[in-house]
Order: C-alpha cells, then sequence, then structure tokens
C-alpha cells in the first residue's frame, strides 16, 4: 500500500481486544474508521489479551476492515504475525529486541520505533525507521511500563534538531490537548483511551481530525 505516512499518523488509532470497554473492537475500529482514522496499530497485550490462532483470526479479520477503509494496518511488537498475515507494518520499542535486525526482517514494510530521547530517535533514523512513536506527552493510564511525562518539549527539541522523521505523539492524547502536540513538531497523534473507551468512538475519531486539523 502506497502512502505518504505523515499524513497517515494524523489520526493513528491503536486497540487490543482488552482496550474497548463498551463495544467489540471490530465495531470500535468500524467506527474509527468511519470517523476518519488514518492508521490502526493492533495491539493485543496485557490482561486477557488473545494468543496464538485466536489472535492472528482477529488480526486477520481487522486487517481486512482496514483495507476496506484504505487505512493500513500496523502490528505492534509481534514480527511474526505481521510477517504472516501480510500486513501493512510494524511498531516496536526500545526494549523489543534487536532494532537492526527488526529492520532487517521488515524490509518493504512500515516500521515505527518509540523514541524518548534525542539519541534514541537518531538511531531509529539511521536504523531507517518510517516514523517514531514520542511519548508520553501526558499522563497514560493505558501503558503501566511507560516512562516519565514528556510535555510537548521533547517533539520540539527534536524538531529543533532538524529530525524530519514523520513523528506521532502518544500518551494521553485527546481531542482537547492534541494541539500541544502538533504544534510542538508532531504530524499527528496516537491514541488509545480517547477513542476505545468513547460512548460514540466516530464521534470521538471526528474530534480528533478536526483537532489536529485546526492545529497545523
Ligand atoms: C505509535 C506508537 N508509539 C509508541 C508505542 C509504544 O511502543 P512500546 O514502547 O514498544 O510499548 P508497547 O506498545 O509495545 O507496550 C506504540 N505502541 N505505538
Ligand atoms: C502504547 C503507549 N505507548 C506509550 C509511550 O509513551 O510510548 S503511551 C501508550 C499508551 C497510549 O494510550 P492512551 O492513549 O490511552 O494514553
Ligand atoms: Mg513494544
Amino acid at each position: 500500500m502506497e502512502c505518504n505516512i505523515a499524513e497517515k499518523l494524523r489520526v493513528y488509532f491503536i486497540a487490543g481486544s482488552n482496550n474497548c470497554l463498551n463495544h467489540e473492537i471490530q465495531e470500535v475500529l468500524e467506527e474509527a474508521l468511519k470517523g476518519g482514522a488514518t492508521l490502526f496499530q493492533f495491539r493485543e497485550k496485557g490482561p486477557g489479551a488473545l494468543q496464538g490462532e485466536d489472535k492472528e483470526v482477529l488480526a486477520r479479520r481487522l486487517l481486512a476492515l482496514c483495507h476496506q477503509y484504505d487505512v493500513p494496518f500496523i502490528v505492534n511488537d509481534d514480527v511474526a504475525l505481521m510477517l504472516k498475515i501480510n500486513a501493512d507494518g510494524l511498531h516496536v520499542g526500545q526494549e523489543d529486541g534487536d532494532l537492526e535486525h527488526i529492520r532487517e526482517k521488515t524490509k518493504g514494510k512500515l516500521l515505527g520505533i518509540s523514541a524518548h530521547t534525542l539519541e534514541e530517535a537518531k538511531k531509529a533514523v539511521a536504523l531507517g525507521a518510517d516514523y517514531l512513536g514520542v511519548g508520553p506527552i501526558f499522563p497514560t493510564e493505558t501503558k503501566r511500563d511507560a516512562r516519565e511525562v514528556m510535555g510537548g518539549n521533547v517533539l520540539e527539541q527534536l524538531r529543533a534538531n532538524d529530525l524530519t522523521i514523520p513523528l506521532v505523539a502518544i500518551g494521553g492524547i485527546t481531542a482537547e490537548n492534541a494541539h500541544i502536540a502538533i504544534r510542538a513538531g508532531a504530524d499527528g497523534v496516537s491514541v488509545i483511551t480517547a477513542i476505545s473507551h468513547a460512548d460514540h468512538p466516530q464521534q470521538a475519531t471526528r474530534n480528533l481530525v478536526e483537532a489536529v486539523s485546526h492545529s497545523k
């Protein structure tokens, strides 16, 4: 799937089956896609997460749904699953293994790498990452092992050091605070709670799309 990565990062929805409180993940994802989500990451981890064949079946179903809306489907952490189902890409963090080896295995696919410092960001760029996930920008309840909250300053620092790679802000992002991340240099925002816990995920996604558009 050909794509302008910075555009695809505008409203990047991330979820697994255990994030969706009020509805099934398929329903939440379809509402998010209707509301204008530009990228989706399947992050099936934590308490009650599906494993093995059940995880693969769900991944294939969600991938097909994303493609109906021309939205790329990214797998979190699981290189083998990404390759097996021919997903559009993978997102990994600093603790997810040998990043050079992962880049090698994901040739031709989108690769997102989490970065928390200028040094990590420069290394990820040198490795050939397609975009960086930068956070947590605000406090988050979703990721228990998240690093210290960084605010928008880290994004400003990366841009001030001439990093032109597409950046997506993550961690506690809402339609109300998204402008802080965009004005600090992010191309888009990545959210779990703001969409997956919403009573109306489609409207919640629209609100994020609008917030990002109005901040550029
Ligand atoms: C877009 C995006 N940015 C950052 C992360 C976090 O990745 P990681 O640090 O590997 O943590 P887990 O998500 O694997 O718990 C992400 N998933 N997506
Ligand atoms: C998956 C993830 N990664 C983070 C990081 O800082 O790298 S914060 C985070 C959780 C984002 O969820 P919410 O939108 O509910 O805060
Ligand atoms: Mg990870």
